[in-house]
């Protein structure tokens, strides 16, 4: 069985950050392993506290997973302080790390800020250079191109900038435009799009990591990253779609629609 590593912050209520990512994994047919850095104590109306681990038990915590079941993939997610970007970085080199999903997380939905403003430099500095994809929303994207990003021509050049300067591919996720959810994957100086129509359900916590963890799942099974996001934007239309409703603010997704639906089934092919 393939196997997929998720690096990111728990989220108690269960609808982003490692939870959203194990379920997807599962869901996407391969096996999932998870380095925790961070416990948040969170819910869909908001993160109502962040305890980060320790440099050294993140590190601990990779060498546990690496030295043992090597992921065929890796995606990380919520790391808000530089210390825990370093010691991740140095890992992935030290294990020579496949496939490595980066979702430049920043803000939540509800509006929480979970990365320290020194933090961003670093992760763009040390992490970005070892992606294989990053997978920014617009608003990440603003930040890391400093330019506003409000139509399709300037997710393309925003895209483009992220892409040339970090060495990878780069997704822009439409899931904030303002019509449809439309995302653009930019790669080698070329670009294509993935067509989303937008589902009218507020509930779009843990969109983000759902996103990036099938996107992980799929690299894992061997996948090109055309059709690894083809999949998984797929994926992440069919959780929204089945329209869960649970908590008082923007709540989570259901990932049974795939185990009720035939798409557990296909993604074991
Ligand atoms: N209302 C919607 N209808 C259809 N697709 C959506 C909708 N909202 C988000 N998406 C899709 O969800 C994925 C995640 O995009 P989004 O821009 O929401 O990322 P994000 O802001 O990082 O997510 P998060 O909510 O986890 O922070 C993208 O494929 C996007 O197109
Ligand atoms: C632990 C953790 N990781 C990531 C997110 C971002 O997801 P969202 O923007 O959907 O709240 C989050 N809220 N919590």
């Amino acid at each position: 069985m393939r196997t997929a590593l998720t690096i990111a912050g728990s989220d108690s209520s269960g609808g982003a950050g490692i939870q959203a990512d194990i379920k997807t994994m599962i869901t996407n047919g391969v096996y999932a392993m998870s380095a925790i850095t961070a416990l948040t104590a969170q819910n869909t109306t908001g993160v109502q506290a962040i305890l980060n681990v320790t440099p050294e038990f993140l590190g601990q915590e990779l060498d546990s997973v690496f030295q043992d079941i090597y992921p065929d993939a890796v995606k990380i997610g919520m790391v808000s302080d530089k210390d825990l970007i370093h010691v991740i970085a140095e890992k992935l080199k030290q294990y020579k790390a496949e496939n490595i999903v980066v979702d430049p997380v920043m803000v939540a939905t509800s509006g929480a800020k979970l990365i320290s403003d020194d933090a961003v430099e670093i992760l763009k500095q040390e992490l970005f250079p070892l992606a294989d994809v990053l997978t920014p929303n617009i608003p990440e994207a603003e930040v890391l191109v400093e330019m506003s990003v409000t139509n399709a021509e300037e997710m393309i050049e925003a895209a483009g900038k992220i892409s040339e300067t970090y060495h990878c591919a780069v997704l822009c996720k439409g899931g904030h435009s303002i019509n449809d959810a439309n995302d653009l994957l930019y790669y080698d100086g070329k670009y294509c799009w993935f067509e989303g129509k937008r589902i009218d359900n507020p509930n779009t916590h843990g969109t983000g990591c759902t996103l990036s963890s099938a996107i992980a799942s799929n690299l894992a099974k061997g996948y090109d990253l055309q059709t690894a996001v083809k999949r998984s934007k797929q994926y992440i239309s069919g959780a929204l779609a089945a329209m869960l409703d649970l908590g008082k603010g923007s709540g989570p997704m259901d990932h049974g629609f795939a185990i009720r639906n035939e798409y557990v089934k296909e993604s074991e092919k």
